[in-house]
């Protein structure tokens, strides 16, 4: 909420972060499923005179934010997408307080995956995964709705097929070109749905965990290409701006893509002494892995009417 107070500018929100809520959904046949979820709230509430006139009176207080989440969670008899469940939260938000004109929910989910015992899925056992599954929900008493997903944390790497070539040389480069080098990189990823109003959503409970899944595999194998051949990658750039178009083109309820995806460089190893001039010489063989400095490298890719 902006305004104007005393001759200033005036923003406020107030909310609950980072609330940790475990799910566990149980079928008569003894298949159990789970989920692992961190959530944060933010309100939008005319409560100004809490800060000026020590009137609290139009606060929800953040303690009954963090109680919400676990009745809502209770209430969710049904496995659901935690797109949903974000939606269902911030609906309640601005529904059942009078005074919240607007409720934005983020959540990261644990990567928690069924475990293979043998080859079968085991009925109630999960290990830990490494990419995390994120949402951002903003719901306005109007209806209107921003919903947005995304992944965090998805390292990959491919040990040829990448070269970086023709860019800018002068006296203070020395980088060579190359055809050939390790690419590898944490892809950061978020996109956001078209579904601007609450009535819009498709209701299938899990149909943004199955949106989630088949996005991942397009930024997957658009990074590596057929498992055989594999395709060549000229940039960190190209290889991004490959990705988000191949995102865009699959999904049409998909209207915008980011992708931040930093260049992690693994360096050639050469060493040498006076005496054993060539003690290691490199030859695509031994590298340096490092976490840093790295490239930074991010885009965003949007349909013309439509932004992140
Ligand atoms: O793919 C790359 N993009 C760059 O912008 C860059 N800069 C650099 O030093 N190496 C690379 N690689």
């Amino acid at each position: 909420m902006a305004g104007d107070l005393e001759g200033f500018n005036f923003e406020q929100r107030h909310g609950k972060d980072r609330v940790r809520v475990a799910r566990v959904w149980r079928t008569p046949d003894g298949r159990n499923s789970m989920v692992e979820w961190e959530v944060s709230i933010s309100l939008f509430s005319d409560c100004v005179d809490a800060y000026t006139r020590d009137d609290n009176s139009g606060i929800v207080a953040t303690d009954t934010m963090k109680n919400t989440v676990y009745v809502k969670a209770k209430e969710c008899s049904e496995q659901l997408s935690m797109e949903q469940f974000a939606i269902l939260l911030a609906k309640h938000f601005t529904s059942y307080y009078k005074e919240v004109t607007a409720a934005v929910v983020k959540i990261v989910e644990k990567p928690w995956e069924r475990v293979y015992v043998d080859g079968q899925p085991h009925e109630h056992g999960f290990k830990l995964g490494s990419e995390k599954h994120t949402t951002e929900v903003t719901v306005k008493k109007s209806g209107v709705v921003k919903l947005t997903s995304g992944i965090a944390g998805l390292s990959v790497l491919k040990t040829t097929k990448s070269g970086f070539e023709g860019f800018i040389r002068d006296k203070y480069t020395a980088l060579p070109e190359t055809q050939e080098r390790m690419l590898a990189t944490e892809v950061t990823a978020s996109w956001r749905y078209s579904y601007d109003t609450l009535s819009s959503i498709p209701r299938d409970h899990l149909y943004f965990q199955e949106r989630y899944m088949d996005v991942k595999k397009v930024l997957l194998n658009t990074f590596f290409g057929p498992p055989k051949e594999g395709v060549y990658s000229a940039s960190v750039q190209s290889t991004l701006y490959q990705m988000a178009r191949a995102v865009l083109a699959r999904f049409p309820d998909i209207s915008a893509v980011q992708l931040k995806m930093p260049n992690i460089h693994f360096l050639p190893v050469n060493i040498s002494t006076k005496d054993n001039p060539s003690m290691v010489k490199f030859n695509d063989d031994v590298y340096l892995p490092t976490d840093e400095p790295h490239g930074s490298i991010q885009a965003s890719l949007s349909r013309f009417w439509s932004r992140m």
